[in-house]
């Protein structure tokens, strides 16, 4: 019988020093507020929706926190405003629910679990996935809720930026280290986990990039870009550069390379996020597990959070070739 495995990352890009912190306290916050559900602590008999709530569980976590680009703290388009997007999917009867273009509700990754799981359609967008949203149980939050200051300030500089003529086609998952400027803006967050029966399951959450336009989607909500789950091959999540990712189809190629290449989970990360970035231009980073269970971590961008769950202790990094730990310390069960 495999180990359930939890693997969480919190975004791609060029993260500064300062948000380092954060995106640590973060990432260890939603292992283990997730972790609960596959290992039997908090559940009954870890059931058959194991990996769902695993993967709810820490993508909601991170939507909560304003260190990642989802949820609270999403990153704004030109109109001042946060549209987000998620895709949540199961890899034994490969179901899935996307939402896109989706405004003022705390918790995206809910609304694509309700969507895939007593909806007749995979994919809904704009004013019917926030109809959805708020007819199956989310609150309706004021508008603005959900903007942080950096947020703003993340817009204000990328304003700054193409009024200075510079290129801003990468947007802000790009430019920050190379031009020394703070990172106001969080990550794209994304979770794969696998429970003890082998069940996988992926759930990818966002704001987009900062600048973007009105009505823009990005790789996030797209199957085989963002997510792709399959328990067969195996579960990825991606981030980094929305446009690049969903050229590439990212997700799908590293399961492909899995499946048809007999690459290790590591080695097909590694090789499709390098393949992509040489052939595309863009940057990006995915988690994956494989159906064995084993695990791949791999960006192109300057850092990417990840983080994981394996014998007692949460393993972690932002760096490349980066690996900290430190124990679990489950929180005390009621
Ligand atoms: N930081 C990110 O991962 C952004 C996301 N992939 C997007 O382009 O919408």
């Amino acid at each position: 019988m495999p180990r359930p495995v939890l693997l969480i990352h919190g975004g791609a890009g060029d993260i500064t020093d300062a948000r380092i912190a954060g995106k640590f306290k973060g990432i260890k916050e939603a292992l283990r507020a997730a972790w609960q559900h596959l290992d039997g602590y908090g559940d009954a008999d870890a059931g058959s929706d194991s990996a769902l709530d695993a993967v709810e569980a820490a993508v909601r976590s991170m939507e909560l926190d304003e260190a990642f680009n989802a949820g609270y703290g999403a990153c704004l388009n030109t109109d001042q405003e946060v549209e987000m997007e998620a895709s949540l999917m199961e890899g034994r009867h490969l179901r899935a629910g996307c939402v896109t273009l989706l405004r003022d509700v705390m918790h995206p990754i809910t609304v694509a679990r309700r969507l895939m799981e007593k909806q007749r359609h995979v994919f809904i967008g704009g004013p019917p996935a926030q109809q959805l949203a708020l007819s199956t149980g989310s609150e309706r939050l004021p508008p603005g809720a959900l903007i942080t200051e950096s947020a703003r300030q993340a817009l204000r500089e990328f304003e700054q930026q193409q009024a200075a003529g510079k290129d801003t086609t990468f947007a802000r998952t790009e430019l920050d280290a190379a031009q020394n400027r703070t990172d106001p803006n969080g990550d794209t967050v994304g979770a794969v986990a696998m429970d003890r029966h082998g069940h996988i399951v992926v759930g990818t959450s966002t704001g987009g990039i900062t600048g973007k336009w009105p009505g823009r989607i990005g790789d996030t909500p797209l199957l085989g870009c963002g997510t792709y789950a399959d328990d067969s091959v195996g579960g990825c999540s991606t981030t980094g550069h929305g446009e690049t990712i969903m050229r590439y189809n990212l997700a799908q190629r590293i399961l492909a390379a899995i499946q048809h290449k007999g690459l290790s989970a590591q080695a097909a990360a590694e090789q499709e996020c390098q393949l992509m970035t040489q052939r595309i231009g863009g940057t990006g980073g995915a988690i994956v597990v494989d159906h064995n269970g084993e695990l791949g971590i791999s960006f192109t961008s300057s850092r990417m959070a990840w983080g994981y769950v394996k014998d007692g202790i949460i393993h972690y990094g932002i760096e490349h070739n980066e690996l900290l730990q430190e124990p679990f310390l489950a929180a005390p069960q009621p």
